[in-house]
């Protein structure tokens, strides 16, 4: 059974309050994604498995615990995903990395996918594909179909900011994807914009606005 997860942890509310801020600065707002990403990967990597392994310590032999299989892929939505995966590459540097392009169609809303590439071995990995936003659903829904297309199964999907629209095509799109999300804010626009939400990440990361 898939879950939903809404972080409510101080470090991730305080520092998505200064995301939000317009006059963030690029620099401060790329640095937050990455942080931000990390405590949220925290989360969403909490029930993998582990094995044990024997060591001997400066002292005695023992048993401690490593993650079993180390099959870890970070997949992110271009553009604005890819600042993401760089944050949680520091927590699980030996992580693959796929990269899905996408971007929306700002009069349908619809996504136009650009670029795939994954690792040979991705079926075999647990993913976590990550985009800062989302809005109506549509790009990560796109990105997990591809996912599942290549026969990857053990998918999770991880974000900054969500609309309930979003959550909610994502969930009835694939019930079967668990979701972590930094904050679920209230509404999407006419334009498909979340509201409050912090503007269009890429152009925010980037500074292409
Ligand atoms: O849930 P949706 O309605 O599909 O909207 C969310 C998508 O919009 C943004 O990407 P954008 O199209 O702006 O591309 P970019 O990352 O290149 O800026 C965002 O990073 C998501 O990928
Ligand atoms: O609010 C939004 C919605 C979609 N994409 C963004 O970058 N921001
Ligand atoms: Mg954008």
């Amino acid at each position: 059974m898939s879950q939903t997860t809404i972080m409510d942890h101080p470090l991730i509310q305080h520092k998505i309050g200064i995301m939000r801020v317009k006059t963030t600065s690029t620099k401060e707002f790329r640095d937050l994604v990455a942080e931000v990403a990390m405590l949220i990967c925290y989360e969403a990597t909490r029930k993998l498995e582990l094995s044990d392994i024997e060591i001997e310590t400066p002292l005695v032999k023992t048993t401690v615990k490593e993650i079993a299989g180390k099959k870890l892929c970070i997949v992110p939505i271009l553009r604005a995903g890819l600042h993401m995966a760089d944050g949680i590459l520091n927590l699980i540097p030996n992580a693959k990395v796929g990269h899905i392009g996408m971007y929306r169609n700002e009069e349908t809303l619809e996504p136009v996918e650009y670029f795939c590439k994954l690792p040979h071995d991705a079926a075999e990995r647990e993913i976590f594909v990550v985009d800062p936003m989302l809005a109506t659903g549509g790009s990560a829904i796109a990105a997990i179909s591809q996912l599942k297309a290549r026969d990857i199964t053990k998918i999770h999907f991880l974000c900054l900011i969500a609309a309930p629209e979003g959550v909610k095509a994502l969930q009835a799109a694939h019930p079967d994807v668990d979701i972590f999300i930094g904050s679920l804010d209230e509404c999407l626009n006419e334009n498909g914009y979340i509201l409050p939400g912090l503007g269009d990440a890429g152009d925010r990361i980037y500074g292409t606005k």
